[in-house]
């Protein structure tokens, strides 16, 4: 009989996740009825979402994730023994995947990869996957950016960040980078960024008026909190904000209230932007990615033609063993990672 190793979600998450959020137990699988496949886990992938997606995960239930996965087994035509495929299957190495998975907003079918070998399988979740679709038209439909305009780019050494400073470098725009750390903001320098802050050590608001002297005409937000209230108070007139992430508060507890006042000594909260929002007309949409689903294989062609083209650079942070998920996710939220954090089973 298979067995599959499974990190289920025990302890409900309280700040900054822990190992003690999570434990590994063993499955037994049941044998396959027509129509369903075995897959078993190559990479999987980490991401902000996970912590995010919290208030919806049950305690007991299979920690939600997605990964590249092989078929080892299979009573599907669709899904032959041999191919790989992309599946929201969650953290576990070994999956009985039956023909008509429930699917949700971020639970996307099973896909079947055209795997010719020429890429690592695991870029397949970062930029020729849901991220690097993320980024696409998440900047490409919503920042609508025009060749010597002004792009702020917030959570920029990450996976979907560091993809779009270099799509609005393709577009020639003049882009700025804010990231955590030297050596984050260094290999920012080395893809093209035109301009980048450590926000950890810089003053955000000094270094973006002498990096964007005419102010910002397109924002992708990755992280929401004070970085982003920053950035809209120096937005120019019909500046567009894609509002992708907002990593700043994902372990906060209770989500942030909506305060009344701009004008007082309240901390930077969600109203606080509200005026340069009117005053500069700025447009603001948030987005979930699946939204493009009937598009994704546009963003994939072409961020594959960008790589071939040697005009988008990618970087992994791959962590080994699957019994280190919980450490993956961790060090994601606290910033470890540079590009595309992956675990490999
Ligand atoms: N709307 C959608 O459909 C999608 C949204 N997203 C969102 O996009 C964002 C980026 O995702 P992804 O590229 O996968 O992840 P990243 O690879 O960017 O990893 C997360 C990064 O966030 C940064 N971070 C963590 N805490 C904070 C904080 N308090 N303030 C500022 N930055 C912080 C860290 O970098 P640093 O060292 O710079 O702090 C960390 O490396 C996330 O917010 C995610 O939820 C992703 C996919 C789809
Ligand atoms: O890799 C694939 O192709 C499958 C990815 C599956 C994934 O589940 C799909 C969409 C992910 C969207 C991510 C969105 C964000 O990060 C935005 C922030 C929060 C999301 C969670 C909010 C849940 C609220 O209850």
């Amino acid at each position: 009989m298979m067995k599959a190793k499974v990190f289920i979600y025990v302890h409900p998450f309280e700040g900054m996740p822990t190992e003690e959020n999570f434990r590994l137990i063993e499955e037994d699988l049941p044998p396959l009825k027509d129509g369903e496949f075995l897959a078993e886990a190559v990479y999987l992938s980490v991401d902000p979402y996970m912590r995010a997606y919290a208030p919806r995960l049950k305690v007991g239930e299979t920690m939600i994730g997605s990964q590249v996965a092989k078929v080892i087994e299979s009573k599907s035509i669709q899904f032959p023994i041999g191919s790989y495929v992309v599946g929201v299957f969650g953290w576990r190495t070994h999956t009985v995947v039956p023909e008509n998975l429930p699917v949700s907003q971020f639970t996307p079918p099973p896909v079947l990869i055209s795997y010719d070998g020429s890429v690592p399988l695991s870029y397949y979740l970062g930029v020729l996957g849901m991220p690097g679709a993320t980024a696409y038209f998440g900047f490409l439909d919503i920042c609508k950016p025009k060749p010597g305009e002004t792009v702020v780019v917030s959570g920029a050494a990450g996976a979907v960040g560091s993809h779009v400073g270099q799509i609005a470098k393709i577009k020639g725009c003049k882009v700025i980078g804010i990231a955590g750390s030297d050596q984050k903001c260094q290999w920012l320098k080395t893809i093209g960024f035109d301009f980048v802050i450590n926000y950890k050590k810089d003053n955000v608001e000094q270094a973006l008026r002498a990096a964007a002297p005419n102010g910002v005409d397109c924002y992708f937000d990755n992280v929401g909190g004070e970085i982003t209230t920053t950035v809209i108070n120096q937005m120019n007139r019909f500046g567009r904000v894609s509002c992708c992430g907002a990593i700043a508060s994902y372990n906060d507890n209770t989500p942030a209230k909506a305060i009344a006042s701009y004008n007082d000594n309240t901390p930077a909260k969600v109203t606080t932007f509200l005026l340069p929002v009117i005053l500069q007309e700025l447009e603001f949409k948030g987005f979930v990615i699946y939204t493009w689903r009937n598009k994704w294989n546009e963003a994939v062609k072409r961020n594959q033609e960008w790589m071939t083209e040697g005009k988008l650079q990618y970087q992994e942070t791959i962590t080994e063993g699957f019994e280190n998920m919980p450490k993956a996710l961790i060090q994601l939220m606290q910033g470890k990672n540079v590009g595309k954090a992956i675990v490999k089973v």
